[in-house]
């Protein structure tokens, strides 16, 4: 049985699929056969290199038994506007159903699949659906990532509030790579001194997906 992770983060930019990339290649390393979906992708274009194409590209090369997998399989729902899928989808209606079946027919190819969100936590997908409602129904435990930049204390705090209040578990992580030389002393201290749970990435990358598979 797979063990799915949920990465999402305080906003859009932080780094979910930056992690999501680098958890495939470390579960890899830990032995075990990875995957990723992106249920609702937006901002597709023929320009831009989508988060699909770079999460197929890896879980091809990290786990053989999905190359017949297509971009269309890993991201079912896509969408041109670079916006939340609320906005993004016009006057069309998500449907999650068969997107959740997608996901479970990669789930049956992997030993880990990690589920990347669109943006923050309470990013609207259509009326009264919102991200932070995806780790329930792909029964998904949580990663939140949050940036190392000044100001990132706040939306963590936010986010967490939004977990929190829905019952959600979840990890936090600290994706290590903006305001980097000031970090230690105008970030990190608020999360030490009142004792928020948090990993340091990459640093702490190893220990999060062996703690990942243990939830196996
Ligand atoms: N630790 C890091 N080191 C270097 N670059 C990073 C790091 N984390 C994120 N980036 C870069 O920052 C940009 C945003 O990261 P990423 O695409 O992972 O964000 P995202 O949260 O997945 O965004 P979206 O909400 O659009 O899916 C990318 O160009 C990515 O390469
Ligand atoms: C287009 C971007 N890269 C993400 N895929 C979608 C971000 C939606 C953010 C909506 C919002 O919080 O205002
Ligand atoms: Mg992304």
């Amino acid at each position: 049985m797979a063990i799915k992770i949920f990465v999402t983060a305080t906003n859009t930019n932080v780094g979910k699929t930056h992690t999501t990339l680098s958890m495939m290649e470390e579960a890899a390393r830990q032995g075990l056969r990875p995957a990723a979906f992106k249920p609702i992708e937006t901002g597709v274009t023929d320009e831009k290199p989508a988060d699909g194409t770079a999460l197929l590209k890896a879980m091809h090369r990290l786990n053989p038994v999905t190359e017949k997998l297509t971009t269309n399989d890993v991201v079912p729902l896509q969408f041109k506007l670079p916006a939340a899928p609320y906005v993004a989808k016009g006057d069309q209606t998500i449907v999650l159903g068969p997107v959740i079946e997608k996901s479970k027919q990669i789930e049956a190819l992997c030993d880990i699949l990690f589920i990347e969100g669109a943006g923050g936590v309470m990013v609207p997908i259509d009326e009264g659906l919102f991200m932070i409602d995806l780790p329930k129904l792909f029964d998904a435990h949580t990663l939140l990532i949050s940036p190392s930049r000044l100001g990132s204390i706040n939306d963590t705090l936010l986010s967490m509030e939004a977990l929190n209040h829905r019952g959600i578990g979840f990890d936090l992580a600290i994706n290590l790579f903006e305001d980097m030389e000031s970090f230690e002393y105008i970030t990190l201290p608020y999360y030490e001194r009142t004792g928020i749970s948090h990993s340091l990435l990459p640093r702490d990358l190893s220990a999060l997906v062996r703690r990942f598979n243990r939830l196996r």
